[in-house]
């Protein structure tokens, strides 16, 4: 059985962070394993609180986890602060980490930072170049390439220019784009259009979570990078698609659709 780990914050209600990670390595039939950097208090309808854990906590955490049972690939989320990015950073490094996917999680789509603006350049200058792919929603991609990212084309230069900070690939997730959802993957110097129909439920809560999670699993099982990304999306798509209604906010994804 394939071991996946994924270091990121909490979600108590379920549909995004750790949570969302372990239930799409659960669905993919995979071991699921977790380091929390922090725990965050939030549910569908926004985030309350959030409390880091120290570094040397996290450290301690990845080491337990890296001396028992080795990672097949590694999907990394919410990242608070400088210290901690350092000490994952450390810790891959130690470890020889493989098939890594960072998901730059910046703000929840309820508008509230999940990670201090200050710790962008050592997320830029130190983990994400250890990255096999990084996938950026459209704001954080604006974030990481410095130009405005409305459409598209906006989309394709914003990777071009993300492409040069990293050794691995860009996913520009366009789940903010008007009428569609498709997203672009860039790689060796080529646009890939993953073209995605925008389903109509407002029920999204976690979608970035699920696909970093998922593609972190195909490149366990090892598929190549368009292929994971492509049947990620799918899952994703499925999980969307399947209509769970909870909570009074933006609901969670049905993970287990498949099952
Ligand atoms: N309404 C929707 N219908 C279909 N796919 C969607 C929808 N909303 C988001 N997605 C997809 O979910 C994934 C996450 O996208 P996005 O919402 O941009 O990221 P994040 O959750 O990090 O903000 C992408 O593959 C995107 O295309
Ligand atoms: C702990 C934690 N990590 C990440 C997120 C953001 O999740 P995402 O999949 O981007 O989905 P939305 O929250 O944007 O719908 C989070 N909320 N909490």
């Amino acid at each position: 059985m394939k071991k996946l780990l994924t270091i990121a914050g909490t979600d108590p209600s379920g549909g995004a962070g750790i949570q969302a990670d372990l239930k799409t390595f659960a669905a993919h039939k995979t071991y699921g394993m977790s380091v929390i950097t922090s725990v965050v208090a939030q549910n569908t309808t926004g985030v309350t609180n959030v409390v880091d854990l120290s570094p040397e906590f996290i450290g301690e955490q990845l080491d337990a986890v890296f001396t028992d049972i080795y990672p097949d690939a590694i999907k990394i989320g919410m990242i608070s602060n400088e210290n901690i990015i350092r000490v994952i950073v450390e810790k891959l490094k130690e470890y020889d980490g493989k098939n890594i996917v960072v998901d730059p999680v910046m703000v929840s789509t309820s508008g509230n930072s999940l990670m201090k603006s200050t710790a962008t350049k050592t997320l830029i200058q130190e983990l994400l170049p250890l990255a096999d792919i990084i996938t950026p929603n459209m704001f954080e991609a604006k974030l990481l390439s410095s130009i405005e990212v409305n459409n598209r084309k906006d989309m394709e230069k914003a990777a071009r220019i993300i492409d040069k900070l990293i050794k691995g690939a860009v996913l520009v997730k366009g789940g903010h784009l008007e009428n569609c959802a498709d997203d672009l993957l860039y790689m060796d110097g080529k646009c890939y259009w993953l073209a995605g129909e925008r389903i109509v439920n407002p029920n999204t809560h976690g979608t970035g979570c699920t696909l970093s999670s998922a593609i972190a699993v195909n490149l366990a099982k090892g598929m190549d990078i368009l292929e994971s990304v492509e049947e990620a999306k799918e899952y994703l798509t499925g999980a969307i698609k399947a209509g769970l209604d909870l909570g009074k906010g933006k609901g969670p994804l049905d993970h287990l659709y498949r099952l």
